[in-house]
């Protein structure tokens, strides 16, 4: 079954205008879990413009005590401070993405042909400390039997380019990807997906790889979020108004 994690990076980005520590990202982590999602997932950026070290270590406190079997994703670069995030916190899943520190949001899959004499001996680190390792990766058929050979057990589609042709109304915007998962799922790949993903291409990607294993949202489901609390949350100002 596909399983989603939810991405709170965005949760981050607003408690991190304001000392107040609202909105509380553990507490909207757990609203998360008990509506069903499965996992938590973080992208803590070197410059902490959202996810800061102290969330990396409270979130995996609150879910090893509170939700035992939520799967816990830590995406990142793996810097020095990456790896120390994996070895302390031990997530379900390392998703090691190939993103520059100052990049704005995470842009392009690895290439690992060049990558690989730093993310070979990465790897077996992080699965040393009893992480799954996944990689983001461009829908790119040739580079499949490599992950595996470096020793990944999944690997996340970047999604954006498939958001982005979907949204254009691309008939062929999943055919990439349905390729990719098939070199994928031949070199005995998992498959994740994530970025840009939303209720109106979700669905369609789902129905064209379902062998789909996890997809991790943030931004949209944080958006829709705060859309679909928005009228509630209104008549409760305005009654408090009229109190
Ligand atoms: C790895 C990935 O795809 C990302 O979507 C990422 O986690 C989002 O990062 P930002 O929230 O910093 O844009
Ligand atoms: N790995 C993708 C992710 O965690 C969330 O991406 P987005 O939904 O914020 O674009």
């Amino acid at each position: 079954m596909l399983k989603l994690s939810v991405n709170v990076n965005k949760i981050a980005t607003l408690r991190n205008t304001r000392t107040l520590g609202i909105p509380s990202i553990l507490h909207l982590s757990r609203i998360a879990l008990r509506a069903g999602a499965e996992g938590i997932t973080v992208h803590p950026r070197p410059d902490q413009r959202h996810i800061r070290a102290s969330d990396v270590g409270e979130i995996a406190a609150m879910l090893r005590e509170e939700f035992p079997t939520a799967e816990y994703n830590i995406e990142g670069n793996p810097f020095i401070e990456y790896v120390h995030f994996a070895q302390d916190y031990r997530p379900t899943q390392c998703t090691l993405v190939p993103d520059s520190p100052e990049a704005f949001t995470s842009n392009r899959g690895w290439d690992l042909a060049a990558n690989r004499a730093r993310l070979g001996p990465m790897i077996e680190k992080l699965k040393s400390f009893g992480c799954r390792v996944s990689l983001f990766m461009n829908p790119e058929p040739q580079q499949m039997k490599l992950a595996a050979e470096l020793g990944a057990d999944r690997i996340e589609f970047y999604t954006e380019p498939y958001a982005a042709a979907f949204a254009a109304g691309d008939p062929k915007a999943a055919d990439d990807y349905v390729a990719a998962s098939h070199a994928a799922l031949e070199a005995g790949l998992g498959l994740n997906a994530g970025h840009d993903l939303n209720l109106h291409n979700l669905p369609p990607l789902v129905k064209a790889i379902p062998q789909l294993l996890e997809v991790s949202i943030g931004h949209a489901l944080i958006a829709d979020a705060l859309e679909l609390g928005m009228a509630e949350t209104v008549r409760r100002y305005v009654s408090a108004c009229r109190s």
